[in-house]
């Protein structure tokens, strides 16, 4: 019924501080206030519906995206938001559209690798929406390989230019989100030629379209890649392919903070490492980290609800039956994903640290951290993007067959997010960033150069140093391997940082009770996945690997009377969320139904297609069975 809280019950046997968590989850009592504004500023708005994205044509849908990126921003100007609140803004609107890159690369970009002059004259433009920028880097043929890349641009002495051209198919630009119809501009990235020499891959600013009348500008041409996976999801985005034909760029907009090209064209590296070209994908993987924590938070939220509501099986003398969430099946598929999420929080809060370390040291021409920064970064976004996406389609299993209902607001959920697990790096090409990282870790024991950081525990690894193997036996032979021992080293950071957080202060009645319980699950359901190779090793007995899957289970037990509480933690509105499952109220058997009827093919009870296809067909199975 309207108004009734269907999960009160168990919102009553929480035994912590909900406030308290939320606080914990926000990051800071002001984040949390600030959470809780715009997340309700964007709720209350109906410019800001989303619950018909996956019925709409993509014009239509691409149309609307527009619209409403147009309306955040206006509303973003009247009500004179800061950057944070903005940024919350278009977060709680919750639609990938081309201000993702505009304002999550395109800027970073500029600042992360434009000079001061450069940034001077780019960034007020950018932050004015008076241009509109992507980042054009992946191509038909290369993504991965940023060093392959094909598209050149060749210094011109005479004109002070470079000219920016595509010579092959293969060197076509090809996936930069926003750039298929809205962009103005590019970071674009392309081979440096001067005098015949191919100095590699760098960055230029390229203006694509008129500002008068958005056509492609003269050797420019562009347009959308296509339909992408599920209905709605990114089809919001227009993500594009882009030709060039000789088309000339003044020096000064090739980006010089990491290398320069003089008048007299002369080719001037700065003493700085050739890697910071790479900036602006180091600093959206540490973002992506802590999104992965939100997009399982939500899943799981969903799950985690409707498994209490949902009854199946188990009833006593015409008693009430089961809720799924008692058995310990779901329970041991559900929590470790809430464990997760909060796991993901706390090492995106930590990453978020490594990164502006490693921009302050960068300051002072400090790059000591700089090889760790790029094998964390690499590493957890590959780790926590994995495991997100594994955990949504999970948390659509832990729902039945409503969770295959768009209206479960799951499908959609996995189809927006599983892109990333290869935007911004493919997963496995990240952890071999990793493993390559630990490899030379390995190399350098015995050299007197002692581990610190992250990679502090292989110090400790003896029997390499004595063996002395040749730690660069067949790198690719034993790669499959070496990317196990990547993910692994991941998991003990995200357990470290875990660990660390709840040494810290940390408010409210029962509120470390609670985190230390997911810590335990987190831990013990990696030790309980991975326990072959902790036996194989002896680092575990029988006995011990047995004994930590009781603790396991325990800690299940321990969870359970407060999974509705931790869950209601994350603060996330119903609009938010976009879930009938996942509804704060649990009210799910009469919105569904009552969903269902405002499918468009229930306009009509006859439905379109019947006289001339199905009527038929009855006439002619009629007509037999007289025979
Ligand atoms: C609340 C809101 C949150 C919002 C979250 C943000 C979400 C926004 C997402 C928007 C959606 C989509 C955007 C997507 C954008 C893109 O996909 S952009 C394109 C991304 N492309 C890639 O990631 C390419 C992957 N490939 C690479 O990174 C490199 O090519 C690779 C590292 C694989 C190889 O580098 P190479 O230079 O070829 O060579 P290598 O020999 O391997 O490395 C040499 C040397 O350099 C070190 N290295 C490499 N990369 C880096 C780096 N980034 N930083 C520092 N150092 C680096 C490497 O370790 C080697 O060092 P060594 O000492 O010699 O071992
Ligand atoms: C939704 C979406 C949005 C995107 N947005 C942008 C954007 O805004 N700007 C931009 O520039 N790009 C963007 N991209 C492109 C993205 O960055 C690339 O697709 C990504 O880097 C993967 O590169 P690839 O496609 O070349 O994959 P490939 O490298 O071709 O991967 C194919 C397979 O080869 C394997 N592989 C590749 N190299 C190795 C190796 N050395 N060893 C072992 N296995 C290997 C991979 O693991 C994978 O299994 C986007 C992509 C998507 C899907």
């Amino acid at each position: 019924m309207e108004g009734v809280d269907h999960l009160a019950d168990e919102r009553k046997k929480a035994e912590f501080n909900v406030e308290a968590m939320k606080i914990v989850w926000a990051g800071s009592q002001h984040n949390l206030e600030v959470s809780n504004r715009i997340s309700k500023l964007v709720a209350d708005d109906p410019a800001f519906r989303k619950d018909d994205r996956t019925m709409l044509p993509r014009k239509e849908l691409f149309k609307n995206t527009l619209r409403k990126a147009a309306y955040a921003w206006k509303r973003i100007n009247e009500l004179r938001l800061s950057e944070e609140e903005a940024s919350k803004l278009r977060f709680y609107v919750d639609e990938t559209a081309y201000t993702d890159l505009h304002w999550g690369m395109f800027i970073p970009a500029i600042k992360g690798q434009g000079t001061d002059e450069q940034q001077r004259k780019w960034l007020p433009l950018a932050y004015k929406m008076q241009i509109i920028g992507c980042y054009a880097q992946t191509e038909l043929g290369h993504g991965s390989n940023v060093q392959g890349l094909e598209t050149t641009a060749t210094f011109d002495p005479h004109t002070d230019e470079f000219v920016i051209h595509s010579p092959t198919l293969t060197s076509s630009k090809w996936w930069p989100g926003g750039l298929g119809k809205v962009s103005t501009h590019a970071v674009t990235y392309a081979r440096l030629i001067i005098d015949g020499k191919d100095h590699g891959v760098h960055g230029f600013i390229v203006q694509l379209r008129s500002l008068e009348d958005h056509r492609p500008l003269p050797g420019i041409t562009v347009g959308d890649i296509g339909m992408k996976f599920g209905n709605g999801a990114y089809n919001t985005m227009d993500n594009g392919v882009l030709r060039f034909d000789h088309v000339r760029i003044p020096r000064n907009q090739m980006l010089m903070k990491v290398s320069q090209v003089t008048r007299e064209g002369k080719y001037k590296q700065s003493d700085v490492p050739r890697q910071l070209v790479y900036g602006t994908m180091v600093y959206v993987r540490q973002r992506i980290v802590a999104d992965a924590s939100c997009y399982l938070s939500r899943a799981v939220c969903i799950a985690t609800r409707y498994s209490a509501v949902r009854r199946q099986f188990g009833s006593q003398n015409g008693g009430p039956e089961t809720q799924v969430i008692d058995y310990k099946t779901q329970q041991s598929r559900l929590f470790p994903l809430l464990a997760s999420a909060y796991a993901f929080r706390f090492v995106g809060e930590w990453l978020e640290w490594l990164y502006t370390d490693v921009m302050q040291r960068l300051q002072a021409n400090d790059f000591s951290t700089l090889p760790e920064a790029h094998a964390c970064t690499a590493g957890l976004k590959s780790l926590t993007t994995s495991v997100t996406a594994d955990g949504i389609e999970e948390c659509r299993k832990l729902c039945g067959g409503h969770g295959y209902l768009c209206t479960s607001g799951l499908p959609e959920l996995f189809a927006v997010y599983v892109p990333a697990c290869t935007y911004e790096g493919d997963n496995i090409v990240l952890l071999l960033q990793v493993a390559r990282f630990l490899m030379k870790t390995v190399s350098q024991i015995g050299t007197g150069k002692q581990p610190v950081g992250t990679i502090a525990y292989m110090g400790r690894i003896e029997h390499l140093m004595q063996c002395r193997c040749n730690v660069q036996r067949g790198f690719a032979e034993l790669s499959a391997d070496l990317v196990e021992a990547a993910v692994a080293h991941c998991q003990l950071i995200v357990v470290s940082k875990f660990i660390e957080k709840l040494q810290q202060d940390i408010p409210g009645e029962g509120v470390k009770q609670q985190l230390e319980a997911l810590c335990g699950i987190y831990y013990l359901s990696l030790l309980h996945k991975h326990q072959g190779d902790f036996l194989a090793t002896s680092y575990l007995t029988p006995k011990q690997s047995a004994l930590a899957n009781d603790q396991l289970r325990a800690l299940y037990s321990k969870v359970r009377p407060n999974a509705i509480a931790l869950v209601d933690a994350f603060n996330y509105s119903d609009h938010f969320l976009s879930s009938i499952l996942g509804r704060y109220d649990g009210n799910v058997y009469p919105k569904l139904y009552e969903a269902a009827w405002k499918d468009p093919l229930n306009e009509s009870v006859v439905p379109d297609g019947y006289h001339e296809y199905v009527r038929p067909l009855l006439k002619q199975q009629l007509h037999t069975a007289r025979l």
